[in-house]
């Protein structure tokens, strides 16, 4: 009774499991995501009820829905993915763990991922970007921005985390044919070569032929109780990797994409980022690695970053799941309902960022005159996005390499890109490429 109708948001559930997951899924792939919720909004006001990925949702949006969804306690709202991407990734992942459990294993996550060892990584990336510019750029002539593998293990996950990606948002029905069917297929072989690697890490640690931090699965089972017992289990970290990766590699390699792609389409912002990039090359010797100062120096850089974040933002929406019923803008959620949050739809806000549409690097000059909870492609809260840094040093080394060594220019045919959920451009953003004379590698 508590639960009438009247309580509950506008809007339709439509058909049980499916509901709107089709128009909304296609809505995504076709780049439209934005309009389908003002649509929606045009329609049933800021918040609505419908039926996503298997589950009975509230759709909400805006500065005051982001800070709602990051500030409540995680015994009312706890951050639960779809059917889909639970059984995909893995029920022990971070983004479905709350409480003692979360901080446990995130902490994990974190002492592998905080500034103090990352800083130690920053000639190790230099190091790797170099040694993939050098197999896959440099003596051709096009390459797709798509690709980042080496060795045929990698390779092969790459691959497997690819088909995983593609059922992450989908009806959870496993049958033939189904995406959810091929993803679960391609998590079962990713699965296989991750518990290969525990293995050999293990053994690696055991034998101290590896230090803690000498990577991500040998920190996370560096972590000891008291007994000296592994404290993470073989479980969690399999779906942590599996995490880390979706979480990790597509979101920079997709901010890489969009920032090369911009750059090419921008010349004065081109301009500004080589003189940056070019200062920096200068005041070094040739081979020596990049280093922490470095990336310091880098800040135009990193506001490009931004802004392709904000208007290409490869997390565009959370989910989160009620664990009582909830009260929210005069209605009521129901207990284990999904909220859906299309978080970053205050990125194309006029009152927040004039001009939306326009790229405006400047616009992260002074990050304090962002408002709260308005610029939020890392998330917030509790659950803000532990690889922020990691993803900086990332994206700051290559785009120094990339810029200093190569002119590009798109030469696909199709610019445009959809979401699967995340972007992805049309034809995988082919660019020719054309090496500097004047470069020391
Ligand atoms: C441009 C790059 C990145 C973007 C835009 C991004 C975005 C996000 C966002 C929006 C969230 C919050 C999701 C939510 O609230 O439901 C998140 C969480 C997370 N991210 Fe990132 N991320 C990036 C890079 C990385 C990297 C490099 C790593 C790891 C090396 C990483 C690991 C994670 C993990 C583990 C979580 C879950 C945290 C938790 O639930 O406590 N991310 N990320």
């Amino acid at each position: 009774k508590r639960r009438s109708s009247k309580n509950l948001p506008p809007g339709a559930l439509g058909i049980p499991i499916i509901g709107q997951s089709r128009s909304f899924s296609r809505a995504m792939r076709e780049n439209r995501a934005e309009e389908w919720i003002q649509e929606r909004t045009k329609r049933y006001g800021p918040m609505s009820k419908l039926t996503l990925f298997g589950t009975p949702t509230v759709l909400i949006h805006g500065q005051a829905a982001n800070k709602f969804l990051f500030t409540s306690d995680s015994n009312t709202i706890t951050n639960k993915q779809p059917k889909s991407t639970q059984r995909i990734i893995g029920k022990r992942n971070l983004l479905e763990l709350r409480g003692d459990d979360h901080k446990r294993v995130r902490d994990s996550l974190v002492s592998f991922l905080k500034p103090d060892v990352l800083k130690e990584y920053v000639g190790k990336m230099d190091a790797e970007v170099n040694r993939h510019l050098e197999m896959h750029w440099h003596g051709k002539q096009m390459v797709k921005m798509f690709t980042v593998k080496r060795g045929a293990r990698r390779e092969a996950l790459v691959d497997h985390l690819e088909k995983m990606m593609e059922g992450m948002w989908s009806v959870p029905i496993n049958l033939p044919f189904t995406p959810f069917n091929s993803s679960l297929k391609a998590r079962k072989r990713a699965k296989t070569i991750i518990k290969d690697l525990i293995k050999e890490k293990r053994g690696a640690l055991a034998e101290h032929r590896s230090s803690p931090h000498a990577d991500l699965i040998t920190s996370l089972l560096s972590i000891r109780g008291d007994k000296n017992e592994e404290i993470v289990s073989e479980k969690e970290i399999i779906a942590n990797i599996l995490l880390t990766m979706r979480a990790g590699y597509d979101t920079t390699s997709i901010l890489l994409t969009f920032i090369i792609r911009q750059l090419a389409k921008d010349p004065d912002i081109y301009a500004a980022v080589l003189h940056e990039h070019e200062e920096i090359a200068k005041s070094k010797a040739p081979g020596e690695l990049l280093s922490r100062d470095d990336l310091s120096k880098m800040r135009y850089t990193w506001w490009v970053a931004m802004e392709t974040l904000r208007l290409f933002p490869p997390v565009f929406g959370t989910f989160r799941t009620t664990l009582r019923d909830v009260e929210y803008g005069g209605y009521l959620i129901p207990k284990g309902w999904q909220i859906f949050c299309a978080a970053c739809s205050t990125h194309q806000n006029e009152n927040i960022f004039p001009e939306p549409h326009k790229f405006e690097p400047t616009r992260f000059e002074n990050q304090s005159s962002v408002p709260p909870y308005c610029f939020v492609a890392f998330g917030g809260g509790l659950r803000i996005c532990p690889g922020y840094e990691f993803s900086k040093i990332e994206v700051l080394v290559a785009i120094h390499h990339l810029i200093t060594q190569f002119k590009w220019k798109l030469c696909g045919k199709d610019d445009t890109f959809s979401r699967h959920p995340m972007p992805s451009p049309a034809e995988g953003l082919p660019i020719h490429i054309e090496p500097k004379g004047n470069n020391s590698h």
